[in-house]
């Protein structure tokens, strides 16, 4: 008989959904899985206040097909210059959820991002105060520490200090991929939660590396040893409420990662419980997975829990080797291979 496994519709508490002609190609494979998703603000020009965030919200909206349904939970993006009065109008607004920390120069469209989180401590304090998570791209951008360094560096350089100025300050250590940071998570306060994607539970930087050079396995923070991916399953797995699913899935046409200097992101979201689903399979842990991707996200965020049920079933299908992607395509992850799970 056929493995299955039914559990309360998850949503997805990191997404990038892009804008225009793009957001409508990849709207549809987001919304056949989640009821909800984190909207990342990384658009050109950022989404940087309350009506910027009103406005995509709406153009979100307008590109979901007839029949779906799905609710955008917007981010607003901080700044150098974001203030006080930025934060009580996100949080009064009631469509934001989140306000997103880019380190200047971190990641793809971070350019406008804060230099130096001690630049926006008033903005900070506020989101304290109000109860306004902040989701924190955790890298330290300095030349000088190694790439696959900087998440760690930024624990003790950023997160410590910044926890210790706000004890309950709510923060979402995003798309971690160290065992540095999920240590980090598991022993601080409950305020403190991690999102943890599909990449990099499946895929150590050997994957990215050995044999070739693969571009579409590139993205920030980049892969790590395998280690590090045995204690993001482990803590995934573990029982902790402290993790849970988002996908950083980050679409970017096929030319502009096929190139001398290829774009940081993968695409993960027209499989994206599939794959999460393999993850806790292999781990022997499937019992979990409703937790991680239906039931921590909606208690950190003091959000309702889906009322409605997914299927998903032990069944292997091929991944098309693209998708439509505004007037180009995107290469998802396991283009042209099998995922061994299925949503039904
Ligand atoms: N994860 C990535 O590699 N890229 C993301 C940005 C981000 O989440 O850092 C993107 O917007 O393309
Ligand atoms: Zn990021
Ligand atoms: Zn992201």
């Amino acid at each position: 008989m056929t493995q299955s496994i039914t559990i309360a519709r998850p949503d997805d508490w990191h997404l990038h959904l892009r804008d225009g002609a793009g957001l409508a190609s990849v709207l549809p494979h987001t919304a056949r899985e989640f009821g909800r998703a984190i909207v990342m603000p990384n658009l050109k020009p950022p989404v940087t206040n309350v009506t910027l965030a009103g406005e995509y919200r709406d153009r979100i909206m307008a590109a979901l097909p007839a029949g779906m349904s799905f609710q955008p939970l917007m981010t607003l993006y901080l700044t150098d210059n974001t203030t006080p009065e930025d934060i009580v109008a996100a949080k009064n607004s009631g469509f934001v959820h989140g306000v997103k920390l880019y380190p200047a120069g971190a990641t793809t469209n971070s350019d406008a991002g804060c230099t130096n989180v001690n630049n926006v401590l008033p903005a900070i304090e506020k989101m304290a105060e109000v109860s306004l998570p902040f989701l924190v791209h955790g890298e330290v951008v300095d030349a000088e520490i190694d790439i696959f360094d900087r998440e760690a560096v930024f624990i003790d350089r950023v997160m410590l200090p910044l926890l210790a100025k706000f004890p309950n300050l709510k923060v979402v250590f995003e798309h971690i991929t160290t065992k540095d940071a999920a240590d980090f998570v598991l022993s601080s306060a409950d305020n403190v939660a991690a999102t943890v994607t599909a990449h990099h539970l499946l895929m150590n930087r050997n994957a990215m590396l050995v044999g070739g050079i693969r571009p579409h396995l590139y993205c920030l923070p980049v892969l790590k040893r395998e280690l590090h991916r045995k204690a993001l399953v482990e803590a995934v797995t573990s029982g902790s409420k402290k993790f849970f699913l988002g996908t950083d899935s980050a679409p970017h046409a096929k030319g502009a990662k096929e190139t001398s200097c290829g774009c940081a992101g993968m695409y993960t979201a027209h499989a994206a419980l599939p794959l999460y689903a393999e993850v806790f399979d292999l781990a022997g842990k499937l019992d979990q997975l409703e937790a991680f991707a239906s039931l921590n996200g909606p208690a950190f965020y003091g959000l309702p829990v889906s009322s409605e049920k997914v299927t998903l079933v032990k069944e292997s299908w091929v991944v098309p080797a693209e998708y439509q992607f505004a007037d180009s395509v995107v290469v998802p992850l396991r283009a042209g291979e099998l995922v061994q799970w299925k949503l039904v």
